[in-house]
């Protein structure tokens, strides 16, 4: 079993004791639920940076990255440093994250939030809006071309915008892109671990060019950034190198400034 496959037959069992603990109904009466949200394709179009900081407690690939972290704190230092959107880990077994962790972000962002998590029920998509996001993501990895579709329509139906992340050229491959506004190439290979740019490079000229393009995990460089821009990304989303360092708002902060 790959890490994938353990996350999501986890996954399973957690989606149905949420289920049990809050059903849709209830889920349909909280406040964000009727929230209008914001285009989080549309703030990393019109962007300088295209930053998208994470909320990342821990990994599979580098256990404790910051066990302790303030999450108001942390969320307001990245909104301070002029990132794009924020992406929370809401996975609690993997990454020590939580839907509530969803909730208290949006009430310190006036941002675009991205829901970083494993989908693989409607269920976690009504979940995602009624706890303040703006976006979803879906990995090619764990769903078929069905399900994506399938998701990626109910989450329009709510407003939500969707991220679509694949590994490589297979997960591209009949993709009906459609039904996503934000594809993202995540140069991070989920059996190794190894990260490599080159996945964003070479995966690049496969992506329509109405989507908004994002390069994800391992970027920690300045300098990459710049180079992945000329492939046409657009969104860069970054963790672990904010995430590990005792201010993330303040190590952000220092990137933008070197990007320029
Ligand atoms: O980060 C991991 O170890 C990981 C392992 C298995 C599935 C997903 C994983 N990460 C999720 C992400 O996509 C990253 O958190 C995100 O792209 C930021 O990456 P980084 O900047 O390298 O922390």
């Amino acid at each position: 079993m790959n890490i994938l496959d353990r996350i999501v037959a986890y996954k399973k069992l957690e989606v149905e004791a949420h289920k049990a603990a809050i059903p849709l109904e209830v889920l349909q009466r909280f406040e964000y639920y009727n929230r209008t949200v914001q285009s989080m394709s549309e703030a990393l179009s019109n962007s300088e940076s295209g930053i998208i900081a994470e909320h990342k407690r821990r990994s599979p690939s580098k256990s404790v990255i910051n066990e302790k972290s303030d999450l108001p704190d942390v969320i307001q230092g990245y909104q301070q440093a002029g990132i794009s959107a924020i992406s929370v880990l809401t996975d609690t077994r993997f990454f020590g994250g939580s839907i509530t962790d969803l909730l208290l972000a949006r009430s310190y962002s006036q941002i675009p939030l991205l829901r970083k998590e494993f989908m693989i029920d409607p269920y976690q998509v009504h979940e995602a809006k009624a706890h303040g996001a703006d976006a979803i993501l879906l990995i090619a990895a764990i769903l078929d071309k069905q399900e994506v579709i399938e998701l990626s329509d109910l989450a329009s139906s709510l407003g939500l915008e969707v991220l679509l992340e694949v590994h490589n050229q297979q997960e591209l491959i009949g993709q009906d892109f459609s039904h996503v506004q934000m594809v993202g190439v995540n140069n991070r290979d989920l059996k190794t671990f190894q990260v490599n740019l080159d996945n964003s490079r070479n995966l690049s000229a496969l992506i329509p060019d109405d989507v908004v393009k994002i390069s994800e995990s391992g970027l920690s460089q300045p300098e990459s950034i710049g180079d992945l821009r000329g492939y046409g990304y657009k969104g860069f989303l970054m963790g672990e190198s904010f995430m590990k360092q005792a201010d993330p708002g303040l190590a952000a902060a220092e990137f933008i400034k070197e990007l320029g």
